[in-house]
């Protein structure tokens, strides 16, 4: 039994809570939760709420979400951003500010993050920087980001020398996982999606990976149920690890995985080449043959990895960007030390460590698994 399974607390239907003493909150997972009232009757209100999204989620979901909260809220507002990793950017956070000025949002204004992870991310950054702080809820309406980035309060945005270099622990104050948004995601934004649900398994609970190689084909064909299970002990993993150390100062490295090596190949090929969640597929490939080549696990566990990343429709072998650069790039990762990298390595299914590696072994490994 993992210490996850014998330490997490129960919780209610629909709902995964984040005990984080005064910044807690909950996350509401299920379907049809958009237009539901009693959902948004736990947000602070104000007089004004913002709607951030992008050009591809706001017709399909800001009317629904703007009507709900037509209750709460004098006015709903929307400022819409383009859609993509490209757009994490400076510019995209200044035409937030731009938004919130222009329109005379006051410091009780809540932002709500209608979107993937882009949005979740840069909204949650924009509403802890501006007037020092304005409340935010995150309305996440991809898997990805269901079952990861709208939890936990890391905000950011990208610097073209490393993935999300700016940006902020800020937690929001609600999440609403409305599973119906699902129904519009593009095949290759279920398979992203899928990647950080794998993670949790070797990081944290076996037998969590032994369900998702088992309903791997029925969350493919976007099985409600699966799908629901899925979101629902993802956020219960994230949370329990989220609770035990918000900042990261130990144990929620852990949630890295796969992410040195993914982090490198989407700076490496310029934001948006891949999805955040394919290089995180190749990248759970690459950190898991580095902990086969360090001695933690054997090698079955790595032909295991590589066959479900591959069932899961994501790539497993990385851009050839050079072994030098690779090295590069992950010496700016932002759990590397004094320039020495360090990985999130597999000591024992569902258990992860942080280490150091020797640059000869992971060159090994880049060597093995791009181009
Ligand atoms: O919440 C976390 O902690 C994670 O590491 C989750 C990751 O899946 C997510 O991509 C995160 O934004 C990466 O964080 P970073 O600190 O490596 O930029
Ligand atoms: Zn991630």
């Amino acid at each position: 039994m993992s210490l996850l399974a014998s330490t997490a607390r129960p919780s209610e239907a629909g709902t995964v809570h984040i005990a984080l003493g005064d910044r807690s909150y909950d996350i509401h997972i299920g379907p049809g939760l958009l237009g539901a009232p009693s959902v948004w009757a736990t947000v602070p209100q104000a007089h004004s709420a913002v709607i951030v999204t992008n050009e591809t989620v706001g017709p399909l979901y800001a009317e629904r979400l703007a009507h709900a909260l037509g209750t709460r809220f004098r006015r709903v507002l929307q400022v819409s951003l383009p859609d993509g990793e490209a757009y994490k950017t400076w510019e995209s956070l200044n035409r937030v500010f731009d938004g919130l000025l222009a329109a005379g949002c006051d410091r009780k204004t809540v932002l709500f993050a209608l979107g993937g992870g882009v949005i979740g991310d840069l909204t949650g950054f924009a509403a802890a920087c501006y007037m020092r702080g304005v409340p935010f809820v995150q309305v996440p309406t991809t898997l990805l980001a269901q079952v990861d980035s709208s939890v936990g309060g890391k905000t950011a945005i990208n610097h073209p020398r490393g993935k999300n270099m700016i940006g902020a622990f800020y937690q929001p104050v609600q999440v609403v996982a409305d599973l119906d948004t699902l129904d519009t995601l593009a095949a290759r934004e279920l398979s992203a999606g899928l990647a950080e649900v794998i993670k949790y398994g070797p990081i944290a609970d076996a037998a969590f990976l032994d369900w998702v190689e088992a309903h791997l084909d029925a969350l493919l064909a976007m099985d409600k149920e699966a799908l629901a299970h899925a979101v629902r002990r993802s956020c219960e993993i994230k949370a329990w690890v989220v609770g035990q150390d918000e900042r990261e100062g130990g144990l929620r490295a852990i949630l890295n995985f796969g992410h040195t090596f993914g982090h490198a190949i989407e700076a490496g090929l310029g934001y948006g080449e891949w999805l955040h969640g394919e290089a995180v597929g190749c990248g759970m490939v690459m950190a898991s043959d580095l902990s086969v080549r360090l001695g933690l696990m054997p090698p079955s566990f790595l032909q295991r990895m590589v066959r479900l990343v591959e069932r899961a429709r994501l790539p497993v072998r990385g851009p050839k960007l050079g072994t030098d650069r690779y090295l590069d790039l992950m010496r700016v990762d932002k759990k590397a030390e004094g320039g020495e990298i360090r990985f999130v390595v597999i000591e024992a299914l569902g258990r992860a460590g942080v280490r150091a590696a020797p640059d000869e072994v992971v060159a090994e490994v880049i060597e093995a698994h791009t181009g």
